[in-house]
């Protein structure tokens, strides 16, 4: 299937998000909060950011997607993180691991391993990132958030990934790759200037969940398409951008604005295997 074949799905999966406005429970970093809900909500998605364990019991039974991530990790956010991603697995919906900077230390490390224990729907992250997780790095190799691996090195701890967890695996970079351990898809939207704006990995995360959201048994191609979209929005954005932070205002509106013509023309998609 090439790219003509992904992009009338793209495009349902975007409308389904503009038209359901899905609600997306978010436990992020706090370098990411900003981004993560302004890039949900100019997707169409209703972003909210509880964390705090004492109310998972009241608010997760009513969201239609989870998203996790460990940027900022410490050990009061662990059980959040934990009891949410419990009882959404627990009541069917779908949630998303993003293992950001998994390797900066063992602490991160396990708690990312526990929580892939849990059940994601879908892990994403970069090349560094997977690779760390599925336990294919040797001890020390980490630059911190930033990955120092093209996602095309990662394609083979991604599978591996998604086969002993279940998950469908997104590794973001130059190429996106999404697996679910069979099938190999390359996604080839976005723009290098993405990676000099913080939480943009984050954000794509994040969109993955809404699109998870509108198409919960179809996690391969929800997360296809959040690839694409966000990638589209990032080459649309740069024609406007002087840098890194009008890049950063552009894509959003570049989301927000995304037309039906503009998203069929632009969709980049490959099997890769
Ligand atoms: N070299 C690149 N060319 C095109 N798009 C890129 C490139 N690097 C990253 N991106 C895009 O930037 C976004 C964030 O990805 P990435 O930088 O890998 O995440 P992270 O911030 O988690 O490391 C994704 O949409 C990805 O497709
Ligand atoms: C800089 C930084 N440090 C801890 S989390 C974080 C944000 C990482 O965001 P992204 O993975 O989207 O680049
Ligand atoms: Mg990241």
């Amino acid at each position: 299937m090439e790219s003509k074949e992904w992009s009338s799905g793209v495009w349902t999966h975007l409308t389904a998000v503009r038209r359901q406005s899905p609600l997306v429970q978010c436990i992020t970093n706090f370098v990411s909060m900003d981004l993560v809900a302004n890039t949900l909500l100019s997707a169409g998605a209703s972003p909210a950011m509880v964390h705090s364990v004492a109310e998972v019991p009241d608010f997760t039974p009513h969201i239609h997607a989870l998203f996790v991530n460990v940027g900022t990790l410490t050990p009061d956010w662990l059980p959040s993180m934990k009891a949410a991603a419990e009882l959404a697995a627990q009541l069917g919906k779908p949630w998303v691991l993003d293992p950001a900077a998994v390797s900066c230390s063992g602490f991160r490390l396990k708690a990312c391993l526990e929580l892939v224990e849990l059940k994601p729907s879908v892990i994403k992250g970069n090349g560094s990132e997977i690779i760390a997780l599925s336990g294919s790095a040797s001890q020390g190799q980490t630059k911190g958030a930033d990955s120092s691996h093209e996602s095309t090195e990662a394609i083979e701890a991604a599978k591996s990934l998604a086969l002993s967890s279940g998950a469908v695996v997104a590794v973001s970079g130059a190429v996106d790759i999404v697996t679910d351990g069979k099938r190999v898809i390359g996604v080839h939207n976005g723009t290098k200037m993405m990676q000099r704006i913080t939480a943009t990995g984050c954000s794509l995360a994040g969109l993955v969940a809404a699109f998870l959201a509108v198409d919960p048994l179809q996690p391969l191609e929800a997360t296809v398409s959040a690839m694409s979209v966000f990638g589209i929005a990032g080459e649309l954005g740069e024609e406007l951008a002087n840098g890194p932070a009008s890049l950063r205002m552009h894509l959003i509106d570049s989301l927000y604005g995304l037309d039906e013509t503009t998203v069929l023309s632009r969709v980049r998609i490959t099997r890769l295997g």
